[in-house]
């Protein structure tokens, strides 16, 4: 089964003077399990195709399947219900409420839908747990590092168990071995199953992935997989930047399941 699916897919921008073909014909598949980074110069149609997969805004013309849910001829209302219930958004900027706690940040797309009782608040801790937030669960953002806040949006991706997790330049704020870590927690969802698509202007994040989609100029370039030597030496080398005691400590909050 695919994540998601997308046959044809074009986006147009009508302006008062010109009409802006930022997307003129993308297909690909993600399947389930997949992990795909999405790169390309600026202005190749990167933010415009994430917006499309995150429903944040309807194609011109095409088809766009997440699921089996056919997203291109939805109504607003719909989308809004796909958006917060079947996508796990990650922003570079975290978007974590201040007021807030870390449980309660991370059980924000719950609230939305009136699911507050202890199973629910149980499930938000046991995900806490499991991107290594277990002894932060009552701090708020501000009493956290850059690399935490970014693991309290993971957890918040989880939350509602999405289709993928959709990630915007997810280690663009952090430091290089905050990213090292926050790129080894994604390596171990995607080895559980999770799909993640990211767009990326970063190779060493990129390298990562199971797949790299490059744009430009609104189609598609090229489309190809990342050999499992290259992931693994690029996973190495991020791991040199964790300290040996940090990575001992992430591997053992990666053992508890989401
Ligand atoms: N809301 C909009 N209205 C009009 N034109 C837009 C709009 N959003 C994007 N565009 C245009 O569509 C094209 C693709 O833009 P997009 O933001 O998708 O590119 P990008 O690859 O994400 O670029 P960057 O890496 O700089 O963020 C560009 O020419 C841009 O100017």
């Amino acid at each position: 089964m695919n994540a998601c699916s997308i046959r044809d897919l074009t986006k147009e921008y009508v302006l008062k003077s010109e009409t802006v073909r930022a997307l003129r014909g993308v297909s690909f598949d993600v399947p389930e399990g997949d992990y795909v980074a999405i790169m390309g110069p600026s202005g190749s149609g990167k933010s415009t195709l994430l917006n499309l997969l995150g429903c944040l805004d309807l194609p011109s013309s095409g088809e766009l399947l997440l699921g089996t849910d056919n997203v291109a001829t939805m109504t607003d209302d719909q989308l809004a219900e796909i958006r917060s219930r079947r996508i796990g958004f990650v922003f570079q900027s975290y978007n974590l409420i201040q007021q807030l706690t870390v449980v309660e940040n991370i059980q924000v797309p719950l609230y939305y839908q009136g699911k507050l009782g202890p199973k629910e608040r149980k499930r938000c801790i046991d995900l806490a747990q499991r991107v290594g937030l277990e002894d932060r669960l009552g701090h708020r953002p501000m009493q956290l590092s850059g690399g935490q806040q970014q693991r309290v949006a993971i957890a918040r991706s989880l939350v509602n168990d999405p289709y993928f997790i959709l990630a915007d330049e997810a280690t663009g704020n952090l430091d290089s071995k905050t990213t090292a870590e926050i790129l080894a927690l994604f390596d171990q969802l995607n080895s559980e199953g999770r799909t993640i698509i990211m767009v990326t202007h970063e190779d060493e994040v990129a390298e990562r992935a199971k797949r790299i989609v490059r744009l430009r100029d609104g189609l598609l370039q090229s489309d190809e997989q990342n050999s499992m030597e290259s992931r693994k030496e690029a996973a190495a080398r991020g791991l040199e930047l964790i300290p040996p005691e940090a990575r001992g400590s992430l591997n053992d909050s990666l053992e508890v399941k989401a």
